[in-house]
C-alpha cells in the first residue's frame, strides 16, 4: 500500500472516533431520565413487578436494596492508571496507545457490575413486549412487511451471506454495480478482466442500508433461536469499525442490531427474553475480557472446540441488559478497553479482533401459555450447569430455566470487528501486532478455503481451526451451526488494488462455505407433566359436571333430558367419549404418579410409601425424550377429546333446541335420521362387499399372471445366458486361433532370421558354402560338427536381444527374433567353453549382456529325446554371461494357454519354472528361478543367480538374474505326464 503515512494523516478529515469515550450526550441523559422513571402501569402489574426497571442503573438500585449479595465486582474508584503505558494487572496496554476512554464513570462500572449475570436472578430481569420502551425501538423497525420478508428469507439460508462495502473515495480502481451486485476492476488497473459477484455490493457512507441489507435478517434469525454471526473483514482502514460501530450520526451494525432486538421483543407478545452480553478481544493471540472490572484479571481461556463440541470461554463476564441504555453502557465500557493505535494507515486502527456477543434466551410467556399455575419446579431458578452454546459458551451465572412446560430457546448473536490486514510499519510494536493480526487472518482464510473446498468437493478434510484463537472461537459457527453474514470492506484507492483483490478473493471463498444452523431448545419435561396434571384436572371437572348433569342433576335438567331424544348413535358416541376420557385420565394419572415415585425414590424419599406401579414406568424410565413424546401424544389426544366433548355438547344443545322448538317434528326427524342411518349402513355394507369381492377375486388371477410372467422372464433369461455363453465360447475360440496364427507367424519369422544370421555367420567364417542360406528347415550343426540337432524345421529361434552388447562366438545376432524380454545370464569362461562345445545338443545357449532367452523343445528327461527342439551352439559374450533359449511347438498347440495353466518343465537338470499359482504343484527337486510371472506369451522369471549343473547333455553354466523364459513348442508340460507331440 503506497499511502503516505504522513499525508494520509494530514489529509484525512478529522475522522469520527466511535471508539473514543463519548461524553454523556443529551440523548443519553434523556434515555437515563426516561428509564429511571418507570412506567407506573408496568409497576402496577403484578407479574411484571420486577421487570419494570429496564435500565441497568435502575436495576442495580433495585438489586442493591433487594439483594444482600456483596458487590464484590464493583470497581475501586480511580483504580485505573492514569498513564496509558502502565499495565493494569494482566491487561497490557499497547505501548504509546492508551485505550480509549480510560476514565470511565465509576458509577457506571458499579451499576453494570451488578448486572453481571452471576449477580442477578434471571427471572427478575426478563424483557418482554411490555417492558421495552418505545424509545428503544427505532421507527420503521416494526414494519410488518419487511419482517415478513426477512422471516421468509433467513430461514432458507444455507450459505454465508457475503457482501462487499466500498469506502467512498474520489479515486477508485473499482467499478461497483449495485444493481447486478458485481464489482469490477477498472481495466486501466487490471492486467486481465477481474470481476466478482456477491450477495450485495454496498457503497456510500450511510450505515442504515448496510444494516438493512446485510444484518437485519441475521438479527431476526438470532431472535428466533438460530446462532448468528456478522463480521467485517478487510484491509486496515477500509471501514470495518465504521461498518460495525459507526458514529453517533451514522450508527453502525451493532447499535442498530440492538435496537432491532428490542423492536423484535416489543412486537412478540408471546415470549419473554433474557439478554446477556459479553465483549471480548483477541490481542496478540490472547483473549481478553473487555468487560472485566479494572484491576481484575481479564485473560480468558478457551476450552473445548472439538468437532462437535461447544466452545467454552472462562472466565467471561456476562452482563444482563434490559434496555438500549444498558447495551450502550456495556458497549461503551468494552470499547474503552479495546486496543487501538495510530498506524501509518489509520489514525485509530483496531489492534485486536473484537467480538460483541449477545446471548438470547427466551421462552413462552407464562400468561400466554395454557397453564399459568406455578409448577412445583418453579421458583427461583438454580444454576443448572447448562452452558451457553455457540461461540463463547461460558461458565456464567444462572440461566433462564424452562418452566411449566415452556421450553427455553437459546441463541447467540456475535458481532465481530476483525483487525485489518496490514504491511509492516515503521513502528516495531505495530509491526509485531500486525504479524499476529495477519497470521490469524491467514488462518481464517485457510479455514474458510478448506471448508469451502470440503463443501464443494464433498470431502471431509481436516480443518485447522486450532491454528489460531480466532478460528477456534469461530469453530462452531464456521462449522455450520450459525447464520453468517460477512461484510468485506475494501479501499478503492488504486494503490490498494492488491489488498482489495485479496479481500475479494477471501469473500469468494467464504461464499462456498455451507451452513446448517439449528435451533436449540431446552424442554422442561417436569413442567410438561405438571401442565398435563392441570389439564386432567380441568377435564375431570368438566366430566363431573356432565355426570352431574346426566345423573342426579337438577330436576330441570332431568326434565330436559327426558324430553331430549338422542339418537342411538349420539348416545353411543357420548358414552364412548366419556370412557375414553376416563381411561386417558387414568393413564396420565398413572404416568404422573410414576414420575413422582421415581423422583422421590431418586431423591431418597420416604421408604415404604406405597405408590401405584404404572405400566408405563419402563417407558418413563427409559429416556426423558421418550417421555416427552408420550406426553405430547397424550396432550394431542386430550385436545382432540376436548374437541369431541365440545362438539357433543353442541350436538346436545342443538338436540335440546330441536326438542323444545317443535316436539311434534321430532318423531319425523328421528325417522329421517334412522332412514338415513340405514341407508349409510347399507352403503357401507355394499362397499364392504365390493371390497371383499375385489380381494377374493383379484389375487388368484394376479398371482397366476405373476407366476406366468416370472416363468416367462426366467426362460428369457436362460436363453440369453445360453446365447451369451455361446458367444463367449466363440470369441475364445477366435482368440485362440488368432494367437496361434500370431505365434506361428512370429516363429517363422524368428526361424528365418536365425537361419539367415546363422548362415551369414557361417559365411563370414568361410563355411557358408556348406549351408543353403535360406533353408530354414535345414538342421543346424555345431561349429565343431559333433552332433546334429534333432529339432524339426520351424523350431529355430533367433538369439540375443536388443540389448545385446557383444556378439557370441557364433554370431547369433538378430535380436529382433526375440520379441519377448530375456533373462540375463552369466557364466564362467569354463561354462562358456563348455556351452560352446555343446552346440550340437538340443539346447543352445545365447548370451546377452542384459537378457537371455531360453528356447527349447524338450522331453521330460532329455532334450535330445524331443525332436521338436532346436539346438544351437552356446554363445558367450565378453562379460561371460550366458543365456539359454528353448523353443518348439506346444504340446497343445497353444503355448499361451499352456503357460497360463501348467507348470513349465524345462530340460532336466536345467530348471523348472511355472506360473506362480502352480509353483506348489511342482516337484520338490525342481529348480525354480525366483519368482515367476506370466503374460499372454511368456513366463517371466525373476531370480538371482542359479546354477545350471547340467544342460542338455553336458552343457554347464550359470543362469543369472531375471528375465523371460519364452516357452513354446515341445516344452514338457505337467511334469512329462502329457503326451509330447513334437513337430
Ligand atoms: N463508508 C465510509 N464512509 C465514510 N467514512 C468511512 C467509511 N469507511 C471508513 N471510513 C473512515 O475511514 C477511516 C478508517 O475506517 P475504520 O477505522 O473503520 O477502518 P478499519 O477497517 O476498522 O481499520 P483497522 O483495521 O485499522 O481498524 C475512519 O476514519 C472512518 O470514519
Amino acid at each position: 500500500m503506497s499511502t503516505n503515512p504522513g499525508t494520509s494523516k494530514l489529509t484525512r478529515p478529522t475522522p469520527f472516533t466511535p471508539k473514543r469515550p463519548v461524553a454523556p450526550s443529551t440523548s443519553m441523559e434523556r434515555l437515563t431520565r426516561a428509564t429511571i422513571t418507570p412506567n407506573p402501569n408496568l409497576l402496577a402489574s403484578t407479574h411484571k413487578k420486577y421487570k419494570a426497571p429496564i435500565s441497568s442503573d435502575v436495576r442495580s438500585r433495585t438489586l442493591r436494596t433487594n439483594s444482600s449479595k456483596p458487590t464484590t465486582l464493583a470497581p475501586v474508584a480511580g483504580s485505573r492508571p492514569s498513564s496509558p503505558t502502565k499495565s493494569d494487572n494482566g491487561r497490557p496496554r499497547t505501548p504509546g496507545t492508551p485505550r480509549r476512554g480510560t476514565t470511565p464513570d465509576p458509577s457506571m462500572e458499579r451499576a453494570t457490575s451488578e448486572m453481571d449475570v452471576s449477580n442477578v436472578d434471571p427471572e427478575e430481569v426478563l424483557v418482554d413486549y411490555q417492558t421495552v420502551e418505545p424509545a428503544d425501538v427505532s421507527l420503521g423497525e416494526m414494519d410488518e412487511a419487511w419482517l415478513k420478508t426477512v422471516q421468509a428469507d433467513h430461514g432458507k439460508e444455507d450459505k454465508v451471506m457475503v457482501s462487499v462495502r466500498m469506502k467512498p473515495d474520489s479515486k477508485s480502481a473499482w467499478k461497483p454495480s449495485v444493481s447486478t451486485n458485481t464489482i469490477e476492476l477498472d481495466p486501466a488497473h487490471a492486467r486481465q478482466p477481474t470481476s466478482f459477484t456477491f450477495d450485495a455490493i454496498l457503497t456510500g457512507s450511510a450505515n442504515k442500508p448496510i444494516f438493512t441489507t446485510v444484518a437485519r435478517s441475521h438479527v431476526i434469525a438470532a431472535m428466533e433461536g438460530f446462532n448468528a454471526v456478522i463480521f467485517a473483514y478487510g484491509q486496515t482502514a477500509s471501514g470495518k469499525t465504521y461498518t460495525l460501530s459507526g458514529s453517533e450520526a451514522e450508527p453502525g451494525i451493532i447499535p442498530r442490531a440492538m435496537r432491532q432486538v428490542f423492536s423484535y421483543i416489543r412486537r412478540t407478545e408471546t415470549r419473554e427474553y433474557l439478554l446477556r452480553c459479553s465483549y471480548l478481544e483477541i490481542y496478540n493471540e490472547q483473549i481478553h475480557d473487555l468487560l472485566a472490572p479494572p484491576g481484575a484479571p481479564n485473560k480468558v481461556e478457551l476450552q473445548g472446540g472439538t468437532v462437535t463440541g461447544e466452545i467454552i470461554l472462562a472466565p467471561l463476564r456476562e452482563e444482563v441488559v434490559t434496555s438500549i441504555k444498558g447495551v450502550k453502557d456495556v458497549l461503551k465500557r468494552g470499547e474503552s478497553h479495546r486496543r487501538t493505535a495510530c498506524t501509518d494507515w489509520n489514525e485509530r486502527s483496531s489492534r485486536s479482533h473484537s467480538i460483541f456477543r449477545l446471548v438470547i434466551e427466551s421462552r413462552e410467556r407464562a400468561d400466554t401459555s395454557n397453564n399459568s399455575t406455578p409448577s412445583p419446579v418453579s421458583g427461583r431458578a438454580t444454576p443448572s450447569g447448562r452452558q451457553t452454546p455457540g461461540p463463547g459458551g461460558n461458565h456464567g451465572g444462572p440461566r433462564l430455566q424452562s418452566r411449566d412446560g415452556r421450553s427455553v430457546q437459546t441463541s447467540v448473536l456475535s458481532l465481530i470487528d476483525l483487525a485489518g490486514s496490514e504491511k509492516a510499519t515503521s513502528d516495531k510494536e505495530r509491526t509485531r501486532e500486525g504479524k499476529y493480526i495477519n497470521t490469524s487472518l491467514l488462518t481464517l482464510g485457510t479455514v474458510i478455503g478448506k471448508l469451502s473446498d470440503n463443501a464443494t468437493k464433498q470431502k471431509n478434510d481436516h480443518i485447522p481451526f486450532r491454528d489460531s484463537k480466532l478460528t477456534r472461537l469461530l469453530q462452531p459457527s464456521l462449522s455450520g451451526n450459525a447464520r453468517i453474514s460477512v461484510i468485506c470492506t475494501i479501499n478503492p484507492d488504486p494503490s490498494a488494488t492488491a489488498e482489495s483483490t485479496s479481500t475479494l478473493l477471501f469473500a469468494k471463498r467464504v461464499k462456498g462455505v455451507k451452513l446448517h444452523a439449528q435451533k436449540k431448545e431446552i424442554v422442561d419435561t417436569d413442567a410438561l407433566i405438571e401442565r398435563y396434571r392441570k389439564e386432567i384436572d380441568d377435564l375431570k371437572k368438566r366430566l363431573e359436571e356432565k355426570e352431574n348433569m346426566l345423573g342426579d342433576g337438577k330436576q330441570e335438567e332431568m326434565e330436559k333430558l327426558k324430553k331430549r331424544r338422542m339418537s342411538a348413535q349420539e348416545k353411543a358416541d357420548e358414552s364412548q367419549a366419556m370412557q375414553d376420557l376416563q381411561s386417558r385420565i387414568q393413564q396420565l394419572t398413572k404416568l404422573i404418579l410414576t414420575s413422582q415415585t421415581l423422583t422421590d425414590e431418586a431423591a431418597g424419599g420416604p421408604a415404604g410409601e406405597s405408590r401405584p406401579v404404572s405400566p408405563v414406568k419402563v417407558d418413563f424410565d427409559l429416556s426423558p425424550y421418550q417421555l416427552q413424546q408420550e406426553l405430547l401424544t397424550a396432550r394431542l389426544q386430550l385436545s382432540s377429546q376436548a374437541t369431541q366433548i365440545l362438539s357433543l355438547e353442541a350436538a346436545f344443545e342443538a338436540a335440546q333446541g330441536v326438542d323444545t322448538a317443535d316436539p311434534s317434528d321430532a318423531g319425523d326427524k328421528d325417522k329421517t335420521i334412522q332412514e338415513q342411518a340405514k341407508k349409510i349402513e347399507e352403503q357401507a355394507k355394499r362397499i364392504h362387499e365390493l371390497e371383499n369381492t375385489r380381494f377374493t377375486r383379484e389375487p388368484s388371477p394376479s398371482r397366476d399372471d405373476l407366476e406366468r410372467e416370472q416363468k416367462d422372464w426366467t426362460c428369457r433369461l436362460e436363453d440369453e445366458k445360453k446365447k451369451r455363453e455361446e458367444k463367449e465360447r466363440w470369441a475364445e475360440e477366435l482368440v485362440r486361433q488368432l494367437e496361434k496364427e500370431k505365434w506361428l507367424r512370429t516363429k517363422l519369422e524368428d526361424e528365418r532370421r536365425a537361419l539367415a544370421a546363422f548362415v551369414s555367420k557361417f559365411d563370414s567364417l568361410g563355411m557358408g558354402s556348406t549351408l543353403p542360406p535360406s533353408n530354414a528347415s535345414t538342421p543346424m550343426s555345431s561349429p565343431a560338427g559333433r552332433r546334429r540337432s534333432s529339432v524339426a524345421a520351424g523350431s529355430i529361434v533367433g538369439l540375443g536381444g536388443a540389448g545385446r552388447r557383444s556378439s557370441s562366438a557364433f554370431g547369433f545376432g538378430g535380436s529382433s527374433s526375440l520379441r519377448q524380454p530375456l533373462f540375463p545370464s552369466s557364466s564362467t569362461s569354463s561354462g562358456l567353453s563348455s556351452l560352446a562345445s555343446s552346440t550340437s545338443t538340443s539346447t543352445f545357449v545365447s548370451s546377452s549382456s542384459s537378457r537371455t532367452s531360453l528356447t527349447s523343445a524338450t522331453s521330460a528327461n532329455s532334450l535330445s529325446s524331443v525332436p521338436a527342439s532346436v539346438s544351437k551352439p552356446a554363445l558367450a559374450d565378453d562379460k561371460g554371461e550366458i543365456g539359454i533359449q528353448i523353443t518348439g511347438v506346444s504340446n497343445f498347440g497353444d503355448p499361451t494357454t499352456s503357460s497360463a495353466s501348467s507348470p513349465l518343465r524345462l530340460p532336466e537338470g536345467l530348471m523348472y519354472a511355472g506360473v506362480p499359482s502352480l509353483l506348489e504343484q511342482m516337484p520338490e527337486e525342481a529348480w525354480v528361478l525366483g519368482d515367476v510371472s506370466f503374460d499372454d506369451e511368456s513366463i517371466s522369471v525373476a531370480g538371482t543367480e542359479e546354477k545350471v549343473p547340467s544342460v542338455a547333455g553336458g552343457m554347464k553354466g550359470h543362469v543369472k538374474g531375471s528375465g523371460t523364459v519364452r516357452f513354446a513348442t515341445g516344452v514338457d508340460i505337467m511334469g512329462g505326464k502329457e503326451n509330447v507331440d513334437p513337430l
